[in-house]
């Protein structure tokens, strides 16, 4: 089997998780464990790309590009790489990041949407920096879809196409069918982005692998939005078992997560009744902290908001309807109070 390429996201995917707060020294601790493992790319932006850190997605701590200078100045092998969201980064933010030293940049969309990624990739291509699709929502559209959408990606530039689980509502079965699609259609590199909210982070990830995904993400301890991603850490020692050897040192990375990273994450990613509910419903797992705040405010319970979030079929970007549905249902149940 082919050896994937691993992208740890702890430092974009995992700022979700901890409410954009990184620090310029934990940022420079954990570029370090990670390289000094031998990970080969590592991504870091606010959570939802680059020039995130705003009202509707949430305030950045620390600037993001003193974040990103720093892993550019830490990082002795690794490739640091940037996620960009068209509408939420110009191109002014994406030549900056280049500026600052990034080496890759992954284009999210949603999964229908491929069309916008265009310019950003071409300037990616035209600034000699690598350009990812990040096909996102993956779950709510058949494999055929899924392939057309990479086929754009792939002819204004890519170098690969990922299948991203934003809501964690894949199984085994969906990953193999929707990577293979690809993999038959393209000649660019195919990756997956996994969230564990049925608990099959892992599982997915070594669906993807199987059916020939080229390029796989962790965050380290599963650190990342709503339910987490794949632990980096458990992707590399479940590979050393099945006999492919990434050259990334397990040890390190089990020191990195046990000594740097545990100790910032505010509460354990656990499959909780809102991380389940949210994966069960398809639902955008960094909504996880908009619903739980927009439940507490309206006294409700989370579920119901992913449920009816679910049912609307809403999708990355839409943070405001968070607001919208919690309103309702409160004033739905004050109604009925009323009968
Ligand atoms: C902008 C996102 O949070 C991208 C991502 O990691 C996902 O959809 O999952
Ligand atoms: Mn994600």
């Amino acid at each position: 089997m082919k050896i994937p390429r691993l992208t740890d996201t702890t430092l974009r995917d995992g700022s979700h998780a901890i409410s954009y707060s990184y620090t310029v020294e934990q940022t420079r601790e954990i570029v370090r464990g990670l390289d000094e493992a031998s990970v080969p790319v590592i991504e870091v932006s606010h959570g939802a790309g680059l020039n995130g850190s705003t009202i509707q997605q949430g305030f950045s701590k620390t600037p993001e590009y003193d974040l990103i200078k720093t892993a550019v100045e830490t990082a002795k092998q690794a490739k640091i790489a940037s996620l960009f969201v068209p509408g939420i980064g110009t191109s002014e933010e994406l030549k900056k990041a280049v500026d600052i030293g990034i080496q890759a940049v992954r284009v999210a969309v949603h999964c229908t949407e491929a069309d916008v990624t265009e310019q950003y990739i071409r300037l990616a291509k035209e600034l000699e920096i690598e350009a990812v699709g990040f096909l996102m929502m993956a779950h709510t559209q058949p494999k055929e879809v899924l392939a057309e959408q990479a086929k754009l990606m792939e002819s204004y530039g890519a170098d690969c196409v990922y299948i991203v689980d934003s809501a964690g509502a894949l199984v085994p079965q969906g990953v193999r069918e929707r990577v293979s699609a690809l993999k038959d259609v393209l000649s660019i590199d195919v990756g997956f982005h996994a969230h564990n909210n049925l608990g099959l982070a892992i599982g997915n990830t070594v669906a993807a692998i199987e059916s020939g995904a080229d390029q796989v993400d962790g965050t380290v301890r599963a650190l990342g939005a709503g339910a987490g991603n794949a632990p980096t850490e458990v992707i590399v020692a479940t590979l050393n078992k099945m006999g492919i050897n990434t050259g990334i040192s397990l040890s390190h990375l089990m020191d990195l997560a046990e000594d740097v990273v545990a100790p910032i994450i505010p509460s354990p990613i656990v499959i909780d009744r809102d991380n389940l509910s949210s994966g069960y419903a398809g639902v955008y797992n960094s909504f996880l902290l908009h619903v739980r705040h927009a439940a507490e405010k309206f006294d409700l319970n989370p579920t119901e908001i992913m449920e009816e979030l679910g049912r609307r079929q809403a999708i990355a970007g839409q943070e405001d309807w968070i607001i919208d549905v919690a309103l309702e249902l409160a004033d739905k149940k004050k109604d009925m109070a009323h009968i």
